[in-house]
């Protein structure tokens, strides 16, 4: 068992780690690349350096894995509920014993903080407990017919399933794709962003320790190319895509052309609204918790924050002091809770995006600026400040004496500076620690702008008022909705988008009907009444 990255991860510090272990896995095994030549590097965002090469896998590697997990989904698809679901117990039982050393590794090739990626392991191996808790349980219908006839129908698995995965979350969206499927009975072939392509092989490793027929869980190295080819395979039953709006509509248009069923979870621009009733101390948490997590690389951030135009200056100047007091640094390091972006290129857009806003008129009231580390060894790293990019005009429109008295800010720009819904960094996604901040007067009007987009992955609000909380959350055109908190995402909770942010749901038990089809069974008793 090739367990040497992880062998190596307990002594491992920022900056050390060279990975050479082939990146694919079929067959019950790591699987070399066929050839080098397109080979491309991979970063250690925190640093810069280079940490291994991903070499994207062709037509042929694409098919040896299609055709190796077809083979081991004959056998595991045949095995009963329970018997899956001992399996995938003992894999769920691996990475809670591996935890530290498998968080190590992520941090190493993701950049978000020590701190969250054992958030997000432990998430894993409850996504796999909770899916193998359904697999005994699946089950259908026995109906009654006219004389004695009946029919049942059976929850059957899809076949061979494909996961295709963004870099934000990279072991923790394997897991969400790779459990359900596999409780439902089916195979899976899994393509990681080449971006983050380090830790899949480890859960590839980890379900055949555990027990899983060789085969059933591959991983396939590569880009948009391997992505498509993966997308045209005749055998495969199943896209299941994470990642971008534009990518999303590409798989879909790919797949429709044999009739795959796909699930897309794409990206967001969620609001996040808060009424002046609100417990603020709650609501200015709740905002942090909206848009900082993983460098506010998250799907569903609360990046546009609308804030009643009372509670704007109180708002904004305890949200400001917070985010300047966030300890960005080496994020192996448990006290540092902001790490680098994945790569130069995204730290490069989401300056852009802030640049962008300033010439639209937007006033950034913290953060915003490439930040270089102390520590030497971080200076190539993708750091930026987090960033509030906010509205000065607040009391223009009716602030009281108080409210003024808290402004913080230079007001001479009064009039002038603010983040408006037609700026380019509210309308779309960023991808990065920035949060907007926009004014409102009404709860008629919130609603109105807060749906105002092409996106509907999430939604918050923060109030007191227990019937306006309902009311807005029936009114979110968006899949989710958090009342007085945000960014609770247990495994539990279905979780998707509505509009442009994708269709079909991970999460919850809801889950199994995307990984699993309806066979119905009909059984006469008596004779055959023909008509001819
Ligand atoms: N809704 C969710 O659950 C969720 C979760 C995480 C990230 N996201 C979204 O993902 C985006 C960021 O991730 P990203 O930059 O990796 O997205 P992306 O769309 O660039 O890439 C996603 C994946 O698609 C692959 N890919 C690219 N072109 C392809 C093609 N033509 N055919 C098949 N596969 C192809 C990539 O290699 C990668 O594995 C954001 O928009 C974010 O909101 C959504
Ligand atoms: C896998 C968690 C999804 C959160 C969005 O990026």
């Amino acid at each position: 068992m090739a367990q040497s990255t992880l062998d190596s991860m307990p002594g491992a510090s920022t900056g050390t780690v060279v990975i050479t272990e082939p990146l694919n896995f079929w067959g019950g095994k790591r699987v070399k690349p066929r050839e080098e030549k397109n080979a491309e590097p991979v970063f250690e965002p925190a640093t810069g350096r280079v940490l291994c090469q991903m070499v994207p896998c062709g037509a042929e590697e694409v098919d040896e894995a299609i055709q190796s997990a077809y083979a081991a989904y004959q056998k595991w698809s045949k095995m009963a509920g329970m018997e899956r679901a001992r399996v995938m117990l003992e894999a769920a039982r691996i990475i809670r014993e591996r935890r530290e050393k498998i968080a190590k590794l992520e941090v190493i090739n993701n950049g978000k903080t020590i701190t969250e990626a054992l958030g997000n392991i432990d998430f894993s191996w409850k996504s796999i407990e909770y899916y193998a808790g359904l697999a005994g349980t699946l089950a259908g219908q026995h109906i009654q017919l006219p004389g004695g006839a009946f029919a049942y129908s059976r929850r059957e698995p899809l076949g061979v399933c494909v996961g295709i995965g963004a870099w934000n979350f990279p072991f923790l969206i394997t897991t969400l794709k790779s459990a359900p499927a596999l409780a439902c009975g089916n195979a899976m072939v899994y393509k990681p962003s080449p971006m983050a392509p380090v830790t899949a092989v480890i859960l590839a490793e980890i379900y055949k320790e555990a027990g899983v027929p060789d085969g059933l869980f591959c991983v396939v190295q590569g880009g948009a190319e391997t992505g498509s080819l993966l997308c045209h395979h005749p055998k495969v039953a199943k896209v299941s895509f994470t990642g971008s709006v534009p990518t999303g509509k590409k798989v879909m248009e790919m797949s429709a052309k044999s009739v795959k069923q796909v699930t897309l979870e794409l990206g967001g621009k969620s609001p996040l609204i808060i009424f002046k009733d609100c417990e603020l101390e709650n609501a200015v948490k709740g905002a942090l918790m909206a848009n900082f997590l993983t460098q506010g690389q998250v799907c569903c951030n609360g990046t546009r924050v609308f804030v009643q135009r009372e509670i704007m200056p109180q708002f904004l100047e305890e949200v400001v002091k917070r985010t300047k007091a966030i300890p960005v640094g080496d994020p192996l390091l448990g006290s540092t809770r902001m790490g680098p972006l994945i790569s130069k290129p995204q730290l490069e857009k989401v300056l852009g995006f802030v640049s962008q806003a300033k010439k639209e008129g937007a006033r950034v009231l913290c953060g915003g600026d490439p930040f270089v580390p102390s520590d030497p060894k971080l200076k190539g790293g993708y750091f930026m400040s987090p960033c509030v990019l906010g509205t000065s005009n607040t009391l223009v429109n009716g602030g009281t004496a108080h409210a003024q008295s808290a402004l913080f800010f230079n007001t001479q720009s009064l009039s002038t500076d603010n983040c408006r819904d037609d700026m380019t960094c509210v309308k779309e996604e960023i991808f990065g620690p920035v949060m907007s901040v926009l004014p409102f007067d009404t709860e008629e009007e919130v609603i109105q702008r807060a749906n105002n987009t092409t996106f509907g992955l999430a939604s918050g609000v923060f109030t007191r008022d227990i019937s306006r909380a309902h009311r807005v959350a029936a009114s979110m055109e968006a899949g989710t909705c958090f009342i007085n908190n945000y960014n609770i995402n247990p495994i539990e909770l279905p979780f998707g988008g509505y509009k442009m942010s994708g269709f079909g749901r991970e999460n919850g038990q809801v889950t199994i009907e995307y990984y699993s089809q309806l066979k119905t069974v009909v059984v006469e008793m008596g004779d055959v009444e023909s008509l001819f």
